[in-house]
């Protein structure tokens, strides 16, 4: 017996020499020997992922903030882990991001969500190029203009739901509100099954809970990828133990799949354009499927609602602001009950201002976004980057690049009025979504935001409610999704209250509610047969 223990002791004790042994070699190649020792940094990132896990594990999204200071320490490149570059210079983005030389991702950052097959996903930029080609008509900015009367009754259903809490006089969460809409936007156009959640009495706390679950956790699932199907197999109440946050995410993995997937007699949906397409068969799978539904409809929920929400804070907050927006809304259209169209309001150089500033400071996704450039070595500066090294950028640091956006703290549409050019130098440092492997859903989310602040601030006068900038909208937690602090009123950070002032609706005709009855059936299925008849239309090549 004590032969035994005496045995399972050596054992174990070499183990744990041999594991130490293997980590201090690792670390002493990666310092010193490894094609990266070169770069500036802290030796200890460069040593260790511990380094970035505990300021974005224990510290909770706060490394983007830690490498701005690295590079002001160590200046414009960074070795931020041992694997990985950052570059600050605005000036490099279009190189790294770039639309025609290949790009891969890097799996690191692409196992995060557990969806390793979606487009979002997929390392290698050629087979990303096949699974995105048969989903960007559908995303195109012909198809969108398409989906306007729906936008604009989804944004009706929205005012209805204002004008009753206007009656009711409570204030209101602003960024579950604009997220119920933006998801019923989202749901209803691409799985053509809308979620309603705006016309839930009390929204849908519960998804958006759950989107911000899935952003959050994606700094831990990044160190642990290979968690996701051990916590898929686990009792939900051993998970909600754990993190009720994570039982969330993974109940709406296990109800998100669509159950009846084939080619026959299928509506209008992503799923439709991918099996009509010409991908290959093993492209078409069940699994693959739904990992690209669960993207888009996640993608397309906080995002949008975020733009929405910092962009309706900054406008309560400078009350010109709203003034001057209102009187170029005004003069673009004498009803504002009457719902605005998208050619009227993209033009509008005020509107297209306050929309810039507000995709400026809500960042689009606060973490940096590496990119790989699979054989060639990139160059920056006197430094050459060895070819397949992933290299990031973040846009929290583009956004407040002091010598291109001043005071860029301040939201000041006038800085996008004020060039020579009506801003578009300036937009190629507006860098929400850039590249050959930009977002999808710019097109359906710029729409969204003409047509939602549009309405919303052409009817309605809304006044903050217990609203501290700091403390419920400011970036403090550079998780996948910008986050305020801990400390933001409602618990979950959902920064803003908005209680709402006193324009009388329907000075000029229908009311609101008739309105949203005259151009937008409840019935999600009526919505579709509008879409269903136009369908050949939408299909932009
Ligand atoms: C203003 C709102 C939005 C912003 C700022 C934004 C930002 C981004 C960014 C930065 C990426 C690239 C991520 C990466 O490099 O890893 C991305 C990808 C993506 N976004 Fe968006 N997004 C927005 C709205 C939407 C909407 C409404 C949808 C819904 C269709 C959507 C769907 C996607 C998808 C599917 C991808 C992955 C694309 C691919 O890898 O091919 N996004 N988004």
């Amino acid at each position: 017996m004590s032969f035994v223990f005496v045995l399972q002791q050596s054992w174990l004790t070499t183990a744990v020499v041999a594991a130490l042994l293997y980590v201090a070699a690792a670390s002493v190649y990666r310092v010193y020997f490894s094609p990266l020792a070169k770069f500036p940094g802290p030796k200890l990132a460069a040593a260790t992922l511990w380094y970035e896990a505990y300021y974005d594990v224990v510290k909770r999204g706060q490394y983007a903030f830690r490498i701005k200071e690295l590079h002001r320490m160590y200046g414009p490149i960074v070795r931020i882990n041992p694997h990985e570059l950052h570059i600050d210079d605005p000036d490099y983005y279009e190189e790294l991001y770039s639309r025609t030389s290949p790009r891969d991702k890097y799996k690191y950052y692409t196992d995060q969500f557990g969806i390793p097959n979606s487009s979002f996903s997929t390392i290698n930029h050629r087979l990303h190029r096949l699974r995105r080609q048969p989903l960007n008509p559908f995303f195109s900015k012909q198809s969108i203009q398409h989906l306007e009367p729906i936008i604009s009754g989804m944004v009706e259903k929205l005012c209805s739901r204002i004008q009753d809490l206007k009656k009711s006089g409570q204030p209101v969460l602003i960024r579950p509100v604009y997220q119920c809409l933006t998801t019923d936007v989202v749901t209803l156009y691409a799985l053509n099954e809308c979620w309603n959640y705006p016309d839930r009495p009390a929204f849908s706390s519960e998804w958006c809970a759950t989107v911000k679950a899935t952003g959050d956790m994606g700094n831990f699932m990044k160190q642990a990828p290979w968690l996701y199907p051990i916590l898929l197999a686990l009792p939900d109440a051993v998970i909600s133990t754990i993190f009720l946050g994570m039982l969330l995410l993974l109940n709406w993995r296990r109800i998100d799949k669509p159950s009846e997937i084939n080619e026959d007699g299928l509506a209008r949906t992503i799923f439709h354009s991918l099996l009509k397409s010409d991908i290959p068969p093993e492209e078409k799978n069940l699994d693959r499927l739904t990992q690209e539904g669960q993207l888009i409809v996640g993608a397309g929920a906080d995002t949008t609602a975020n733009v929405l929400t910092v962009t309706t804070f900054h406008l309560l907050n400078n009350p010109d602001i709203p003034l001057k927006l209102r009187e170029e809304l005004e003069n673009a259209t004498p009803d504002p009950y009457e719902p605005l169209k998208l050619a009227t309001a993209e033009p509008l150089p005020y509107l297209s201002a306050v929309i810039n500033e507000g995709l400026r400071l809500s960042y689009g996704l606060s973490t940096r976004l590496q990119r790989v450039a699979p054989s060639e070595e990139l160059h920056y500066g006197q430094w050459t980057i060895p070819a397949g090294t992933p290299v990031g950028m973040t846009s929290v640091l583009m956004h407040h690049n002091e010598t291109i956006f001043p005071n860029s703290y301040a939201f000041a549409p006038e800085r996008w009025l004020d060039q020579a050019n009506g801003g578009h130098a300036l937009e190629r440092y507006l860098v929400s979504s850039k590249g050959s492997r930009q977002c999808i859903g710019i097109n359906l989310a710029k729409s969204e935001l003409y047509l939602t602040l549009a309405s919303v601030f052409c009817r309605y006068s809304l006044e903050l409610f217990d609203t501290d900038r700091d403390r419920d909208v400011d970036l403090k937690h550079g998780n996948f999704l910008p986050q305020p602090s801990c400390g933001s009123k409602g618990g979950v950070a959902y920064p803003i209250s908005a209680s709402m002032g006193n324009v009388e609706e329907g000075t000029k005709g229908a009311t609101t509610t008739d309105r949203l009855h005259g151009c937008f059936q409840q019935n999600n299925v009526s919505s579709w047969v509008l879409l269903d008849d136009a369908k050949e239309d939408m299909i932009v090549e």
